[in-house]
């Protein structure tokens, strides 16, 4: 048997493992790192964060990664050569982690990576016929490995595609795993770029869990910021958006997209929601010459709406929800205070901080219970196709030499 496979299959009959998540979302801010011990498979699946940290890209990786990330036309050689490139990055920020937190590469079982997302486009948002759902996250998990020493589990969106589902969101099997819960009917909200929500019923019937991209939760604000605020990368605090007017034309001209009206579960990505669907919206409203609080307050009001939309249907249809909520968008008070204002069907707000998980190491730690499974599970515990929940192993294995 060759080592590594001995190796794995030593660390998949282990009581727990040392797994590290690695998220780099769409908002380009940094790379997500958590140290987790994982104790157990699927529905006793324990997680212990034992470190986590975020860490911060440099402008040379936004301004790389800009030039190709969700644009249908763009360099091909670039999006060659930034595919190793992030990898070996990835895989440098994981050992500049290990040596900080004084962890031995050794310890760890395996590197579970979600990579860089540069395109995503399910079924609903193209034109070709011949052509089912994608996506592409850049990163190589090999270079992460040769890196680092450290198996790496990474790629896990292709399997899901290949399963029948969009390649998102994920999040969905690591929530039914960790936080479903016999007493409360639960929504997860993660507030990044993107907005999305898991649905867990109390009953526990997996068949009624469900999972939808809801539309942007930061990533207009951010884009905004970026153009017209030097130096700037978000609205920290929410401090523009709050010396600005919401201009309700505007609003209701950028609500009205086929997207709100496609049924739950969905995805979607900054492909669509961007500085052009705003400019366009301004310019089907006059709003061009709006002060750039106007716009801002504008922008925030409208992630609140959509993703209040989502949570009320939820609500309705279940008593009781409690909304666990994570991501970066939790610390934009006002979009807080919006949805809390909008949300009557919702029992209460809360954050995952109130399950034990860091809200901002969230989707890092969803992808180390992704390759705990692909390791240690034993059995698909979600498969309902027809809600977007491919019933597969994700992941794929990289060796270190
Ligand atoms: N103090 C703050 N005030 C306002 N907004 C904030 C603050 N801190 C973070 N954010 C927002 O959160 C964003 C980062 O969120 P997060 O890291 O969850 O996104 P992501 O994981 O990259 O996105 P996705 O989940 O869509 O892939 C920032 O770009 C910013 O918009
Ligand atoms: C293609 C892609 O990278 N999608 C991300 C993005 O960021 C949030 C939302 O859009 C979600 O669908 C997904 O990430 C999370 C981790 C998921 O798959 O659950």
């Amino acid at each position: 048997m060759h080592p590594h496979i001995a190796a794995l299959y030593n660390s998949a009959q282990k009581p727990s493992r040392l797994i590290i998540g690695l998220m780099s979302g769409t908002s380009l801010d940094g790379l997500d790192v958590a140290l987790c011990k994982v104790t157990g498979a699927g529905i006793n699946t324990q997680i212990e964060v034992l470190n986590f940290t975020t860490v911060d890209y440099n402008n040379e990786y936004k301004s790389k990664i800009k030039q190709v990330f969700a644009k249908r036309e763009c360099d091909l050689e670039l999006v060659t050569l930034l595919h190793p490139w992030v990898g070996k990055l990835h895989g440098d920020m994981v050992n500049q982690c290990l040596h900080t937190w004084q962890v031995n590469p050794a310890s760890i079982d395996v590197i579970a990576s979600h990579g860089q997302t540069i395109y995503h486009c399910p079924q609903s948002q193209h034109n070709h016929k011949s052509f089912t759902n994608g996506t592409l996250q850049i990163g190589d998990s090999d270079q992460i490995a040769v890196t680092t020493g450290i198996t790496t589990i990474g790629d896990f969106r292709q399997k899901h595609i290949a399963g029948g589902g969009e390649g998102a969101p994920l999040a969905v099997y690591g929530d039914y795993l960790f936080f479903a819960n016999p007493n409360e009917n639960r929504i997860l909200l993660n507030m990044g770029g993107i907005a999305n929500l898991t649905f867990l019923p109390k009953s526990g019937d997996a068949n009624s869990v469900f999972s939808s991209d809801i539309g942007p939760g930061n990533t207009i604000m951010d884009a905004y910021v970026q153009q017209h605020f030097k130096g700037m990368h978000f609205d920290d605090g929410a401090k523009i958006a709050k010396a600005g007017k919401v201009n309700t034309a505007l609003l209701n001209a950028m609500c009205s997209n086929t997207f709100f009206e496609l049924a739950l579960p969905k995805t979607t990505g900054p492909e669509v929601f961007n500085l052009g669907y705003l400019y366009a919206a301004q310019l089907q409203t006059n709003t061009q010459h709006l002060s750039h609080e106007d716009v801002m307050a504008t922008l925030n009001m409208f992630s609140a709406r959509v993703i209040a939309n989502a949570l009320n249907e939820c609500g309705q249809s279940a008593k009781e929800c409690v909304v666990y909520a994570s991501g970066g968008g939790i610390h934009n008070s006002l979009l807080m205070a919006h949805l809390n204002a909008l949300c009557p069907t919702i029992k209460a707000f809360k954050n995952t901080d109130d399950l034990g998980i860091n809200p901002d190491a969230k989707e890092a730690v969803l992808f180390a219970i992704l390759a705990n499974e692909c390791l240690a599970g034993e059995q698909q515990h979600l498969n309902n196709t027809a809600q977007g929940i491919a019933g597969v192993t994700m992941g794929k294995v990289s060796f270190a030499d």
